[in-house]
């Protein structure tokens, strides 16, 4: 039996994974070609490396079938309905930083904090005869953040990427999207929505309470993690 550890599979995220792991004395790296996803793990025995979408870690972790797993705060609080009961945070890794935010067209003067959103979507939907598109992939969160700050009038349009296009493509009227340094906002005429801050997310170091476990795990576990320093 081993520990199952998931990283991310590719680009930045799994870099500064690996660097991470490195600079606490735990070797992860890829093995095989630059194609094939296997990796080994240095430094602790028993550790097995599961190179996953930094979007399936969250899952994998829910269904206990890996017993740690490293991805964003957005993707798990955005995948796993009731997060904490199945999985719990052991430490920010201090990268991947992301905002997941609400944003509208430049060109929308009158529209700079949720509550003039919610009248210029009653308003929309007079006119219109159809709410008013927000575009997302974080469908879950987005609701979440509105019915708490009371804007009811609008309908979730998916968009697995690419989404700061949606408005120019008239998709949608509206994102809620992840921003980094605002680049993307900025060249698709798009503005930040004042109070439109619905989470902030970062690479994080997450443990499945779902996942069995032996005895002899259980000690792998605990070695792996005072190595790593995380409680
Ligand atoms: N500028 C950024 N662009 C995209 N993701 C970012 C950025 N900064 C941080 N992240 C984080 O990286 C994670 C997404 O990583 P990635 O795009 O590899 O995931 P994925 O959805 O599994 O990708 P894919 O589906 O292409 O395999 C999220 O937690 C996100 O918050
Ligand atoms: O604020 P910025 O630094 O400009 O970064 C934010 C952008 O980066 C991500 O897109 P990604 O490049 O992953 O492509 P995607 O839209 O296909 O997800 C994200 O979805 C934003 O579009």
């Amino acid at each position: 039996m081993s520990i199952k550890l998931g990283v991310p599979s590719k680009g930045r995220l799994m870099e500064k994974t690996f660097d991470w792991f490195g600079a606490r004395g735990v070797t992860l790296a890829r093995t095989g070609s630059e194609r094939e996803y296997s990796g080994i793990v240095e430094g602790v025995e028993n550790v097995e490396l599961i190179l996953l979408s930094a979007g399936e870690i969250p899952r994998e972790l829910a269904a206990g079938r890996i017993h740690l797993g490293v991805t964003g705060t957005d993707l798990i609080h955005e995948k796993i309905a009731g997060w904490d009961m199945q999985v719990e945070e052991l430490a920010p890794l201090g990268f991947g930083f992301a905002d997941l935010i609400l944003a509208v067209p430049n060109v929308w003067a009158d529209v700079n904090c949720l509550d003039d959103l919610d009248a210029v979507a009653a308003q929309f939907r007079a006119k219109h005869g159809f709410r008013l598109r927000i575009a997302t992939k974080y469908h879950r969160l987005v609701r979440e953040f509105l019915r708490e700050n009371g804007v009811a009038d609008y309908q979730l349009v998916d968009s697995q990427g690419a989404t700061e296009g949606t408005v120019r493509n008239e998709t949608a009227e509206a994102v809620a999207d992840i921003t980094t340094t605002g680049d993307t906002l900025r060249a698709n005429h798009l503005k930040l929505l004042e109070d439109g801050l619905i989470l902030k997310s970062q690479a994080t170091l997450f443990r499945s309470r779902k996942a069995e476990i032996s005895d002899a795990d259980r000690k792998v576990l605990n070695t792996l993690c005072k190595t790593l320093k995380v409680d």
